[in-house]
């Protein structure tokens, strides 16, 4: 069989060889002046971002590192002055304003221009969104916000890195503000002793998500009194059973634990008024939609119309847009973008590197990155791998040969993970080698280039890990090492990457034609992913249905941190089944939390 793959990267006129010049370099490096980079023009000359994207945001750092303490989110006199005046946070946001929102829905509420237009009944909110600096809405915001403000149910998409957590958590501490002024007496745990009634439940479906939208919601209900827990598997359940005693009105949750604590009678959902699902179709998928539905539907939840219920995510699937009207009544749908598509302010590179040249091609892009002067804690880089092993054989790997590296996987304890995390994120480890665990929702700041060393098999996974760059505004890089076995994602790609003005390969485009066209099973935008717990197989990532192969519908709990999520029997017969994995030695699943 002749293959397309031996042409040129770029150009598809010869074949694509190990790289011989430097000719990577992250965007951020780009605006140094001892550098001398040619950037495609396309690249710099767009008229709505100011000195184009590789320039137009430097030297604002992100201030909503999650670690920040509240304490410091004083309100200046800066900060009055930034209300009125065009901050370096406009500017990036600004980055969104061609993003045309589109929405679908009976008697849908009028999008608003600014955070005055919203009018939140709440002073302290408003006081919360300047001392964030958040000075206009992003485009899902200004769309999203009235809508759930109006009381409508909701289903939006927007791209990653726009401020889907903000559109949701300001309307519900809006409306939680304004039904305490309503019932000033009981606002907390009115009911059975021991247990607590929160007002408003926020899951989503990894633990390091949920602890960073309990940060954001806690950032935003600064001083309003509104009481914000989250609680996640994998961590020890008494404290956070200690933290709901004070009482609740927001809870965030991985699902598993909360299923734990409503079994256990320490959490009712009874009072629930407000239910957000981020990462919504990670939620309905075939992985989790047993348990939230177990939640939603036969918890004492309120059903639609008696609740208010918010989806979000970058991708939705059709199927799971169908699932999820079980969930929804008369509800909004908003499309930020195109449903699934990826931000342009993410530069998206895919280069064609065998899996034997892999390593090679990764520590050359690292030996280039290293010798520009940019502090490693402002250019950090995301390496995704498929699977846990292959994450702890890269990350010893490349600590082994001088690159600062740490690992996330589900197989790590959750302390594991946690000080994987924050040793990234200060920049102590540059270098986080990845599951898919880290791929979705997290927002770390500086991160300035995002590498699939191994690519996702659907196309929403690869949004959503590049997703990890280029946000708030801000401008990113994105490298994918595409090999043989790619080949089924390759039509997908190609159309993600040219609805976000992206330049694609020759070679690539060529595969896209012979391949399968992958509006299903293969590298598609619109299917179920099933997964395995077994540290050779993706961890997290879809298990596409091979022919011979039978995989239960269960998600990794390891990665999800849930302990009382019920499995099935994996049973998987590597023998049989090309899977494309058989590079790796079979392990006996540990994962399991
Ligand atoms: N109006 C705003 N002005 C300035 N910054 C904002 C605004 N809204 C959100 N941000 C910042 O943008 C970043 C991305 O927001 P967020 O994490 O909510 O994105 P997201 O759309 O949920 O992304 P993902 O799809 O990856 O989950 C955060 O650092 C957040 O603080």
């Amino acid at each position: 069989m002749s293959l397309p793959w031996f042409t040129d990267s770029s150009t598809g006129s010869t074949p694509p060889t190990r790289r011989t010049g430097s000719f990577y370099l992250p965007p951020h490096l780009r605006t140094q002046p001892e550098i001398t980079v040619t950037i495609p023009s396309r690249y710099v000359s767009r008229g709505r971002r100011r000195g184009g994207i590789f320039q137009a945001h430097r030297n604002t750092a992100n201030p909503f590192d999650i670690s920040q303490k509240l304490d410091d989110l004083e309100i200046t006199s800066q900060d009055e002055k930034n209300d009125k005046q065009e901050s370096p946070m406009t500017s990036n946001v600004t980055a969104y304003d061609d993003t045309p929102v589109e929405a679908t829905g009976i008697d849908i509420p009028p999008p608003a221009t600014s955070f005055s237009e919203i009018g939140f009944s709440a002073k302290a909110l408003t006081d919360n969104i300047r001392r964030c600096r958040y000075v206009k809405p992003t485009p899902i915001q200004k769309y999203a916000i009235p809508v759930a403000m109006a009381g409508r149910d909701l289903m939006a998409c927007a791209q990653t890195g726009s401020g889907k957590t903000a559109a949701f958590c300001f309307p519900i501490i809006n409306a939680i503000l304004a039904d305490k002024q309503r019932n000033k007496s009981s606002f907390h745990n009115s009911g059975a002793i021991g247990m607590a009634f929160p007002m408003a439940l926020i899951l989503a479906p990894t633990r390091e998500l949920t602890c960073q939208i309990h940060e954001e919601a806690k950032k935003f209900s600064h001083q309003t009194g509104v009481k914000v827990v989250v609680v996640y598997g994998g961590a020890p359940i008494v404290q956070q059973l200690r933290n709901l005693e004070r009482g609740v009105d927001i809870l965030v949750a991985t699902p598993g634990r909360l299923v734990d604590m409503i079994e256990r009678s320490k959490v009712s959902l009874r009072n629930i008024k407000y239910l957000a699902l981020d990462e919504a179709d990670r939620m309905l998928d075939m992985g989790f939609e047993r348990q939230v539905r177990k939640i939603v539907q036969q918890m004492e939840m309120p059903p639609p119309g008696s609740r208010q219920t918010m989806l979000f995510s970058a991708t939705f699937p059709a199927e799971i847009q169908k699932l999820a009207s079980d969930f929804l009544s008369n509800h909004i749908f908003l499309v930020a973008g195109k449903v699934g598509s990826s931000t342009d302010l993410i530069l998206q590179r895919v280069e064609f590197v065998p899996d034997i040249d892999k390593r090679d091609y990764l520590v050359n892009l690292l030996h280039e990155q290293k010798t520009n002067k940019t502090p490693a804690k402002d250019s950090l880089t995301l390496v995704f791998v498929e699977t846990k092993r292959g994450a702890d054989a890269l990350e010893r790997w490349l600590s082994g040969k001088g690159f600062p590296s740490t690992a996330i996987h589900g197989d790590k304890i959750q302390v594991e993970r946690e000080r994987a995390l924050k040793s990234f994120k200060s920049g102590r480890t540059p270098i986080l080698v990845a599951t898919d665990v880290a791929a979705r929702g997290l927002d770390i700041p500086h991160v300035a280039h995002v590498i699939n060393f191994d690519l996702p098999r659907a196309v929403d996974d690869y949004v959503h890990r590049i997703g990890r760059t280029g946000r708030a505004g801000k401008s990113g890089l994105a490298t994918a090492f595409f090999c043989e076995k790619n080949v089924p994602l390759a039509a997908a790609l190609v159309e993600l990457m040219q609805e976000a003005n992206q330049q694609v390969p020759t070679w690539l485009t060529e595969y896209a034609n012979t391949s399968f066209h992958g509006y299903g099973k293969f590298g598609g935008r619109y299917q179920y992913d099933d997964y395995s717990n077994s540290s050779r197989f993706p961890d997290m990532a879809s298990a596409y249905a091979d022919p011979c192969t039978t995989f239960s519908s269960t998600t990794d709990a390891s990665i999800y941190g849930d302990p009382t999520m019920i499995t099935t029997p994996f049973p998987y017969d590597a023998d049989s089944c090309n899977t494309g994995y058989n590079n790796y030695d079979p392990v006996v699943a540990t994962g399991w939390d």
